[in-house]
């Protein structure tokens, strides 16, 4: 075996970003997934305003569409849809990121699909569910940012209410979405049977909040923003040096010991302000303004190279030109550089779960839209000549 999922048939038919970063996923770690996308217009990402590469292909789509095969199909035409169906009946997993209702429409929806392959596991990424008095909805990652709590708690104290800078809602509903595919294709290799994946980017959100929901229930009182400090450890924030800022987690006693011990500052331990961790959270702002008076008298370079000698958790605050250039981001091969048929080399993010028998790896770039139509149709007993029946009604491209 040389990819973990390679036995592994999974049906794409999502769009944007969360259902595509859930499938890659799945790619990445060996499964056959094979893009579905509306003809003539594709994955809405496809066209969406964006980056452009040189030769005019979405920046977004070849980042979450890669180890892909793609076919169109109109899901609206009796011919297209029985061609779907084709494609069930081999397939392991379904995933869909329609709007709720829509599924059922296109007739791709879990109880249709279970009538062909008992076996299908059929996993739904939406906005709020496929239960609940939102269900209906649709969603982005920003909504789902905003009415799970996650904007109340990010940014500054007492600034305006801020979005994280990455899509956590989106790729988190991702991750959890891949758990629960790969938990019911575990279940189904006991029991023979498939079931449904329900996941949405507010339950995803909200099952992040892990430290504030906590804090809500333990205090009674709604979690405020705090910048970058942690809520029950201290130190544990960005600071100011003399050039910038450094991060440091000092948050357990004997890292607050070498702390101090490196800035020279024994006092602060003996400060009864500052004993035990609780105490600490209690004064961070007095902290932090220790803690920053002898910060400001170095630069964040020579201060994270003493501290890191100590043993010290810290590192400087970068952007993504300089982390991407890194030379640990490289050992780690975590940019990968893929030649793309018509963008020359392209350069895409390595996979973060490095396993040491069947090491994920990146076996192609996004397809072009319909670019396997054909191969697949022939797969699923076609022949030529109804390949060439289907693509004059438009039913396939
Ligand atoms: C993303 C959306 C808001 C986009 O809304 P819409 O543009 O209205 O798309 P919908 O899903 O409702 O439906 C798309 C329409 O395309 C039709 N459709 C889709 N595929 C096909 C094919 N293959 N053939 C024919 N027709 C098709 C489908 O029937 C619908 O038309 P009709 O049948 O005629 O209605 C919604 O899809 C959604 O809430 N998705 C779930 C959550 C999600 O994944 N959100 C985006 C995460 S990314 C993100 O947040 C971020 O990047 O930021």
């Amino acid at each position: 075996m040389t990819f973990a999922l390679e036995n592994l048939t999974v049906l794409d038919l999502t769009q944007v970003m969360a259902g595509p970063y859930c499938c890659q996923l799945l790619g990445d770690l060996g499964a056959d997934v094979i893009k579905v996308e509306p003809v003539g217009r594709g994955d809405a990402t496809r066209q969406a305003t964006g980056h452009r590469l040189p030769h005019g292909e979405s920046a977004a789509f070849l980042a979450v569409n890669r180890n892909k095969r793609g076919i169109a199909l109109d899901l609206k035409s009796e011919a297209g849809r029985e061609t779907f169906y084709r494609l069930v009946d081999e397939a392991d997993v379904v995933v869909e990121s329609f709007r709720p209702g829509v599924a059922a429409r296109l007739g791709v929806d879990y109880p249709t699909l279970r009538e062909r392959n008992e076996r299908i596991v059929y996993a739904s990424i939406s906005g709020f569910g496929q239960t609940g008095p939102y269900s209906q909805r649709a969603g982005y990652d920003l909504i789902a940012q905003a009415m799970s709590g996650i904007m109340s708690v990010t940014g500054d104290a007492g600034g305006p209410p801020t979005k994280s800078g990455v899509p956590v809602a989106d790729l988190s509903a991702g991750l959890f979405c891949a758990v629960g595919i790969l938990s019911a294709c575990l279940s189904r290799a006991a029991t023979g049977r498939g079931q449904a994946v329900d996941t949405s980017l507010y339950d995803a959100a909200l099952a992040l909040s892990i430290w504030e929901t906590s804090e809500l229930w333990a205090t009674g009182r709604a979690p405020g923003r705090l910048g970058s400090a942690h809520r029950v450890n201290a130190p544990y924030e960005a600071l100011p040096t003399r050039d910038g800022h450094l991060t440091i987690g000092a948050n357990n006693e004997r890292l607050w010991q070498r702390l101090c011990a490196v800035l020279e500052r024994p006092e602060l331990p003996a400060d009864e302000r500052f004993a035990t961790n609780t105490d600490r959270v209690r004064h961070r702002v007095e902290l932090a303004g220790e803690l920053a008076r002898t910060l400001r008298t170095r630069d964040t370079e020579e201060w994270a190279e003493l501290l890191l000698e100590a043993g010290v958790p810290v590192g400087p605050i970068r952007d993504y030109a300089q982390s991407c250039a890194d030379p640990h981001t490289l050992a780690r091969e975590m940019v990968l550089e893929l030649e793309h048929p018509t963008e020359g080399t392209v350069r895409s993010l390595g996979v973060p779960v490095k396993l040491s028998g069947t090491p994920a790896g990146v076996r192609r770039v996004a397809p072009g839209l319909g670019e396997h139509t054909d191969e697949l149709l022939r797969a699923t007993g076609r022949s030529d000549e109804e390949i060439r029946a289907l693509r004059a009604e438009g039913a396939v491209e």
